[in-house]
C-alpha cells in the first residue's frame, strides 16, 4: 500500500462536523445481476458534517446515497445510521427512514396536493401528528424555504426552484437527522439553482448532517467539510475541499477535475 493511498483511507474514517459518528458504511458492495455498482466502501459520517460526493456518470453516487436511506439493499457490508445497522427487518426500515430525508433531481411533489398538504402529509399519516401542528411546522418551513406565500397553491403553479424547496420542506417535516441530496440541481434552469443551492446552505450552517450527491463545485467548495471522489464504482479519493481541488493525489480525480472545472 502506499502511502498515499494509505492516507486517503485514513480521509474516508475521519469523520467530520463534530466528530461523532453518524454515518458507518464498511466495505458496502451492491450488485445489479452481473454489475457491480458499489465496491468496498468505507464512508464514516460525522454528526453536523457536510459531505458533498461527485464522479462520472454510472460511478456509483446516487447507489450509495440510495443504500444509505435502504431505497437499495447493499449485498455485503454494513451501513449503520445513527446507531442503527440496515437490516431486511420492515420496523429497521421504517427506522431509519424516519431519521434520514431525502431530496431527489426530480421534485416528486403529489401534483393534486397543495404545497402545505404535500409537506404534512407524512407527519400526519406517518408520526400521526394533528393537523394543527403539521400546518404551523410547515408554514415555519416554507419561511426558511422563503416561500410561505405559496402554501396554498399546487405544484404545477410553482417554478422548478420553488418546487425543489418545497421538496426540502417536506423532508425536513419530518424532522430527520440526516438529508440525503440526489443532485438537487441538475433538473433545474440555472436561475433556479441559486435559489435551491441558498437553501441548502442555509441548512448545513443549521447544523443538518448532510450528504450531497452534485456537480455544484462552487457549492462544494464552499460549504462541504469533506468531498468524496467516485470513479468505476468505488471511492477513489477523500479530502477537504482544499485538498481536493487544490491538491488532489489520483489519475482519475485529475481528470475529472480537468473535465468539469
Ligand atoms: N436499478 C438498477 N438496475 C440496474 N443497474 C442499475 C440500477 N441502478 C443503477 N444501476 C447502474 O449502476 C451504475 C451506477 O449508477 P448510479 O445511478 O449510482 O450512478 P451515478 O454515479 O449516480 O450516475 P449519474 O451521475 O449519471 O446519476 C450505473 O451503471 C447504472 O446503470
Amino acid at each position: 500500500m502506499t502511502d498515499t493511498s494509505t492516507s486517503l483511507i485514513r480521509d474516508a474514517w475521519k469523520a467530520g462536523g463534530t466528530g461523532e459518528e453518524m454515518i458507518r458504511c464498511e466495505t458496502v458492495d451492491k450488485w445489479f445481476g452481473a454489475f457491480q455498482a458499489l465496491r468496498q466502501i468505507d464512508l464514516v459520517v460525522g454528526r453536523q458534517e457536510v459531505v458533498v460526493v461527485c464522479g462520472p456518470s454510472g460511478s456509483g453516487k446516487s447507489t450509495l446515497i440510495r443504500c444509505i436511506n435502504r431505497l437499495e439493499k447493499h449485498d455485503a457490508g454494513t451501513i449503520v445510521v445513527d446507531g442503527i445497522e440496515l437490516s431486511d427487518d420492515v420496523r429497521n426500515i421504517q427506522e431509519v427512514r424516519r431519521e434520514v430525508g431525502m431530496v431527489f433531481q426530480q421534485f416528486n411533489l403529489f401534483p393534486h396536493l397543495t404545497i402545505l398538504e404535500n409537506i404534512t402529509l407524512a407527519p400526519r399519516q406517518v408520526r400521526r401528528l394533528p393537523k394543527d401542528e403539521t400546518d404551523s411546522h410547515a408554514m415555519e418551513l416554507l419561511e426558511r424555504v422563503k416561500i410561505p406565500e405559496q402554501a396554498h397553491k399546487y405544484p404545477a403553479q410553482l417554478s422548478g426552484g420553488q418546487q425543489q424547496r418545497v421538496a426540502i420542506a417536506r423532508a425536513l417535516a419530518m424532522k430527520p437527522k440526516v438529508m440525503l441530496f440526489d443532485e438537487p440541481t441538475s433538473a433545474l434552469d440555472p436561475e433556479m439553482i441559486k435559489e435551491v443551492l441558498d437553501a441548502m446552505v442555509e441548512l448545513a450552517e443549521s447544523g443538518m448532517t448532510m450528504i450531497v450527491v452534485s456537480h455544484e463545485m462552487g457549492f462544494a467548495r464552499a460549504v462541504a467539510d469533506r468531498i468524496v471522489f467516485m470513479a468505476d464504482s468505488e471511492i477513489v479519493e477523500v479530502g477537504t475541499p482544499e485538498h481536493f481541488f487544490t491538491d488532489p493525489q489520483e489519475e482519475r480525480t485529475k481528470l475529472f477535475l480537468s473535465q468539469i472545472l
